[in-house]
């Protein structure tokens, strides 16, 4: 039995999809700390999914919630201040974009899915900050999912990454803002894990494949590495840090050239021209 971090603690989980959702990582290393917890889901397709595994983790709390639609989000927040009055953290883990723009040039982007891509993908963040804050009279700690596309160049991310960059930086200006309420807000960068979203970007497995062979840990991570690192940033083990982007990468990040015992490797859509 771990040591519980979250005794005592109430959080909202927003973004889980199905059981192999970086916030079913997250939702369950927290519950094993010993933290209450609430979810939201997109709509009601998801709810038969997202119901049982809530379920499995304790009194299933659940909230509808798409956070494209304002009016929705507050419904989430009015309905989860007449559950629980107060809370302690929030875990945003909602991204989305057009699949059609996840691959081929950025330059290509549509305005339409720009729009969308950053305002379910961005805004949706400082919304739900906004909201949550005014639920933390003690202070809080709010998390929400970033990828290492928003400091470099990565094959297909394109729009993804501009807007990952964006909601690292509004991660920044929300910590200044919140600071003086004891509120923490970090970011976790994790690297590529095969879930619902991530299918949808181009050539995913060959970017998995790349960073398990280039890491430094020469292998991918996995939900639940991102949910321990989660347990840091939402407990009293992080209560010095904010406005952070904690990478659980297996240290990806910090690679700047293929390793010499990598083999090359090929993706479906370009093949290595063949040797003359
Ligand atoms: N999988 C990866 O490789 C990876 C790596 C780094 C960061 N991330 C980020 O992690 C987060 C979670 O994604 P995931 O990979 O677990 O995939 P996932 O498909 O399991 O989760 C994405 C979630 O976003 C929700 N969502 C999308 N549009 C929404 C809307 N309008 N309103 C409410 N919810 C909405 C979906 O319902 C879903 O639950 C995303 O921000 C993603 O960008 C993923």
């Amino acid at each position: 039995m771990p040591a519980a971090l979250m005794e005592g603690k109430r959080g909202l989980i927003m973004g889980l999809a199905n059981d192999k959702s970086i916030a079913w990582g997250i939702a369950q290393a927290l519950a094993e700390h010993g933290a209450e917890l609430a979810f939201s889901y997109q709509g009601e397709a998801l709810k038969k999914r997202v119901g049982p595994l809530a379920e499995r983790l304790g009194t299933p709390r659940l909230f509808e919630c798409d956070v494209a639609d304002m009016g929705s989000v507050d419904a989430l927040f009015e309905g989860l201040k007449a559950e629980w009055g107060t809370i302690d953290f929030v875990v945003h883990a909602i991204g989305f974009s057009d699949k059609n723009e996840l691959r081929g040039r950025y330059v290509d982007t549509s305005h339409a899915n720009f729009i969308k891509t950053m305002d379910i993908s961005v805004y949706s963040f400082t919304a739900i900050c906004q909201r949550a804050a005014a639920m933390m009279p003690e202070g809080g700690s709010l998390l929400t999912m970033t990828y290492y596309g928003a400091e470099q160049v990565m094959p297909h991310y394109n729009v993804m990454g501009v807007a990952k960059a964006a909601l690292e930086a509004s991660v920044k200006y929300i910590a200044e803002d919140l600071g003086k309420d004891g509120i923490r807000v970090n970011a976790i960068s994790a690297g590529p894990i095969k879930t619902l979203a991530a299918s949808g970007i181009g050539d995913f497995r060959y970017i998995m494949k790349w960073n398990e062979l280039n890491s430094p840990l020469r292998r991918n991570v996995t939900q639940e590495e991102v949910g321990k690192a989660a347990v840091y940033l939402l407990s009293d083990l992080g209560s010095g840090t904010t406005g952070e982007n904690l990478h659980v990468d297996a240290g990806y990040h910090v690679v700047g050239m293929k390793a010499v015992d990598a083999p090359d490797i090929a993706t479906q859509t370009h093949q290595p021209a063949p040797k003359e």
